[in-house]
């Protein structure tokens, strides 16, 4: 069980300990707001002043004789500026005697400082922000001082003059206009990230657009583009199809698109009159095919440039839009146990070392070298042994030197992996717990660029030690009991709660205990998937568990078919495409969240339903990696018959927290050394080759219940992500109630579709036809009740029960001539 009590007395000593730091002022909301409004309130007064100072410099003009104190303390002298003398002395140093009219860019760069603080906006992209400040600074006056006759010197300030004249004397007049025009274009260059591809499209698109005008007086046709709508129905894709084809006017829905690298003039024609709103859509094109023309069609991601369009009418796609006022949760949800400096007495060192020292001699082995590193609850010891010692002497005796040196936890490597060295960890008397506060702040997991990242704790040398759960990509956890299973769950969820938007990823949460998962019952509408017809998100019945590994492997082939649909090879590469609207949403392609499924507790459902958990969740582990399916699996019972074979093959990364015999630890990470960690979080976590010791980060109920508390009462969406709809085999499907006499009108086509490639898939249809996932799903319903596919199989695809297509064409006519009557 998770602890309860929050250590208050410590959080109040080791707070007033808390030495003052600059930054904790800003990081407070109060402060923050403030220092917001007194910039929002300054770029208002410099604008006020810089406008009336264009409007009413000549007749103010007397004011900028005298200085800044005499303008002041002159009480009979008075100004027009808006802001009375003080906005206009301001208004002149800025821009008569400094930037000219570029002096606006700092109403700018104030206006973004102070509502980037006042709404706590966070200052993602604001070196954007400085660097466009910095260039209209100077850019702009060196270029006005360059151009402009001396009537119109205000405009270019002082600091234009300046720059411009020394310009022109260092590089000549022709200089600094070349200068000037290549700064100007490495600026836009790389703001707006130009590319070489992007400017040959831009060239295309002029020219093609300039030949469209000229067709447009022709022929009507070139309206549609236009026209063009992303939501309509009619989308028409590149077709890497054989030259008959291209030759056949009616399959001209085929566009030629920037792929081909010599776009000749005849093609650029084409272009613009292919994507017509009212041609016959892709689906019709079928009926008449043999199947590889089907097969090829299914190259659907959209072109470049119809994306681009589609970009800059719409902007990319933003999946985070429909919960965009969602705040992450804050890190004043978490207890502050302040800085923790880890002591360890220089006197607990010495003796430590003396004991291995003496241990050691007792086998005759001599040590030139010994090494401290000090970590949070064990300390590594690193020994060089003497010239003429043999590592493999050391680790045979390993055994028996623990047993000598008599402490709990002392666990020996030899030789530490990539060292000639020998490592003796032995714990420290007094151990301290590592906050997931401190590791939340830590600059490791701020500027990680990884997809979900998970702090994990401590390394043995007091680094934060984050992982990459995608990377892992799965993780089997396995400890006895009270030895941090259940805090080390809670320390990956909220790691990835702090990290990612609700609509990136989400969680499948498995408790056959019933208690320690459960507080996440109320983050269900934003970070909780589900089964269609189940009421609760936190799956705690061994049957419900069965059904939702099936379920989550139909996820994982229907993921399967839109990544090869999109021809991409991961879900960062399917999603970033779907951003970029490159993949039409009509053909089924959404944004795909990750899903992580937690169980806790794996040793019971094993127990209980032995293969029916094992085969799907082997089957996920092999392969959801890519589709961006990952688990964690934790148990308390690391016996062979729980972690079998199957289940170790497919988890390459293992957490052991402490275990009670060497036998477990081998069950766990192949090799002993978890029944000698100190219980309270310390662990040991393998990567496949890699063995690294850690403390795991410590989070108390009472914090997760904050987060979860804050996620909660934010707007969520309207109900948990649903899984596909899965059906055991003990619920027989009713018996289908469809009527054959009103078929699709896309009948035939899905019928000579599925027969032709003999798959029976709702979702081949939903692509291969452009139709919704509703109509393909009555459509195979159709099917079904017409004999041409078998009946529902879980996650296997239907089967097709009509062989050929002579057979089909039978049937076919049978129910037209039937139903015509
Ligand atoms: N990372 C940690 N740092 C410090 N103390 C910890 C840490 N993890 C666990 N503990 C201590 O150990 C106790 C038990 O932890 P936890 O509830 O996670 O164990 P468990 O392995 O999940 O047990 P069970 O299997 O019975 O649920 C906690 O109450 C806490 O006091």
């Amino acid at each position: 069980m998770p602890p309860k009590k929050a250590t208050k007395s410590t959080k109040n000593s080791q707070n007033s300990r808390a030495a003052f730091h600059f930054s904790d002022l800003l990081s407070k909301p109060a402060y923050k707001l403030f220092a917001g409004f007194f910039l929002l309130f300054s770029a208002l007064f410099i604008a006020g002043s810089l406008v009336s100072y264009f409007i009413y410099w000549k007749s103010d003009m007397s004011a900028f004789d005298q200085t800044f104190w005499q303008l002041i303390s002159n009480r009979d002298f008075t100004v027009r500026n808006l802001w009375g003398k003080l906005g206009a002395a301001l208004a002149h140093s800025m821009v008569y005697r400094s930037a000219g009219v570029a002096a606006f860019a700092w109403v700018y760069v104030l206006f973004q400082m102070g509502s980037r603080l006042a709404l706590n906006l966070g200052f993602r992209g604001f070196s954007t922000v400085l660097i466009r400040f910095l260039f209209i600074i100077i850019w702009l006056p060196t270029f006005l001082g360059l151009v402009l006759p001396d009537s119109l010197a205000l405009l270019a300030g002082a600091n234009g003059y300046f720059l411009a004249g020394w310009l022109v004397s260092s590089a000549g007049p022709a200089g600094a206009y070349t200068v000037l025009f290549f700064a100007l274009l490495t600026y836009l260059a790389a703001s707006f990230e130009w590319t070489p591809e992007k400017v040959a499209s831009w060239l295309a698109a002029l020219r093609s657009a300039f030949k469209s005008k000229k067709q447009k007086k022709s022929t009507p046709a070139g309206e549609a583009l236009e026209s063009f709508d992303y939501t309509n129905e009619t989308w028409q894709f590149k077709n890497h199809s054989t030259p008959t084809n291209s030759d056949n006017t009616s399959d001209s829905q085929l566009i030629p698109e920037r792929e081909s690298p010599n776009t000749d003039e005849k093609e650029d024609d084409s272009f613009t009159v292919e994507i017509k709103q009212d041609e016959q859509p892709p689906s019709d094109v079928g009926k008449n095919r043999p199947i590889d023309e089907i097969e090829v069609k299914e190259e659907s991601p959209l072109d470049d440039d119809t994306a681009n369009r589609l970009i800059k009418k719409y902007g990319e796609y933003d999946p985070t839009l429909e919960l965009s006022s969602y705040k992450s949760p804050t890190l004043e949800l978490l207890v502050d146990y302040g800085s923790r400096q880890i002591t360890v007495e220089r006197a607990e060192l010495e003796s430590n070392k003396d004991k291995i020292v003496e241990t050691l001699q007792q086998y005759s082995i001599e040590i030139s070298k010994i090494k401290a590193t000090v970590g949070p609850t064990v300390t590594l010891y690193e020994i060089v042994p003497a010239p003429g010692i043999r590592i493999s002497k050391i680790k045979n005796l390993e055994d028996d030197i623990a047993l000598s040196l008599a402490a709990m936890g002392i666990r020996i490597i030899a030789p530490i992996p990539g060292k000639g060295t020998i490592g003796i960890e032995v714990p420290n008397a007094h151990p301290q717990i590592v906050p997931m506060r401190t590791l939340l702040v830590s600059e490791k997991f701020q500027n990680t660029e990884m997809e979900l990242p998970l702090v994990l704790g401590k390394t043995i040398s007091n680094e934060t030690f984050v992982a990459d759960l995608t990377k892992m990509p799965h993780l089997l956890m396995a400890g006895a009991t009270g030895q941090g299973k259940s805090v080390g769950i809670n320390t990956i969820i909220t790691s990835i709660l702090y990290k990612k938007h609700p609509s990136q990823v989400k969680f499948v949460l498995v408790d056959p205990k019933k208690v320690e998962l459960n507080l996440y019952n109320k983050i269900e509408r934003h970070y909780l998937a589900r089964l269609p017809n189940s009421e609760e998100s936190i799956i705690t019945d061994t049957k419900k568990v069965v059904y939702t590994l099936n379920s989550l492997t139909i996820e994982m082939d229907n993921r399967y078919e839109l990544l090869k649909a999109a021809n991409v090879r991961n879900l960062k590469e399917y999603n970033t495409k779907f951003i970029q609207r490159r993949l039409n949403p009509e053909e089924g392609h959404r944004y795909l969240p990750y899903i992580v499924l937690v169980i806790d507790e794996f040793a019971d459902l094993i127990m209980t339903a032995g293969k029916e958990i094992e085969t799907p969740i082997a089957r996920l582990a092999q392969l959801a990696r890519a589709i961006g399916i990952h688990l964690i699996i934790a148990t308390q019972r690391p016996s062979v018959n729980v972690i079998t074979g199957v289940i170790k093959a497919n988890f390459p990364a293992r957490i052991a927290f402490r275990v009670s015999s060497k036998i477990d630890s081998r069950t766990i990470l192949d090799t002993g050394g978890a029944e000698q960690l100190i219980g309270r979080g310390d662990m040991l976590l393998s990567t496949g080759n890699d063995l690294i010791r850690l403390q795991c980060a410590f989070i108390d109920t009472p914090e997760v219940e904050n987060i979860v508390d804050f996620i909660g009462s934010q707007r969520g969406y309207p109900s948990a992500y649903l899984l596909p709809e899965y059906v055991g085999d003990d619920e027989e499907p009713g018996i289908l109630d469809v009527d054959l006499s009103k078929r699709d009108s896309k009948f035939d086509d899905a019928a000579r579709l599925v027969v032709a490639t003999q798959q029976g898939s709702a979702s081949l249809i939903q692509r291969k036809l452009g139709l919704g996932f509703a109509r393909a799903g009555r459509l195979i319903d159709q099917l079904e009740a017409a004999g041409i596919i078998g009946p529902f199989e879980g996650s296997k695809a239907r089967q097709v029960l009509v062989k050929d297509e002579a057979e089909l064409e039978h049937i076919l006519k049978n129910l037209k001539e039937k139903f015509a009557k």
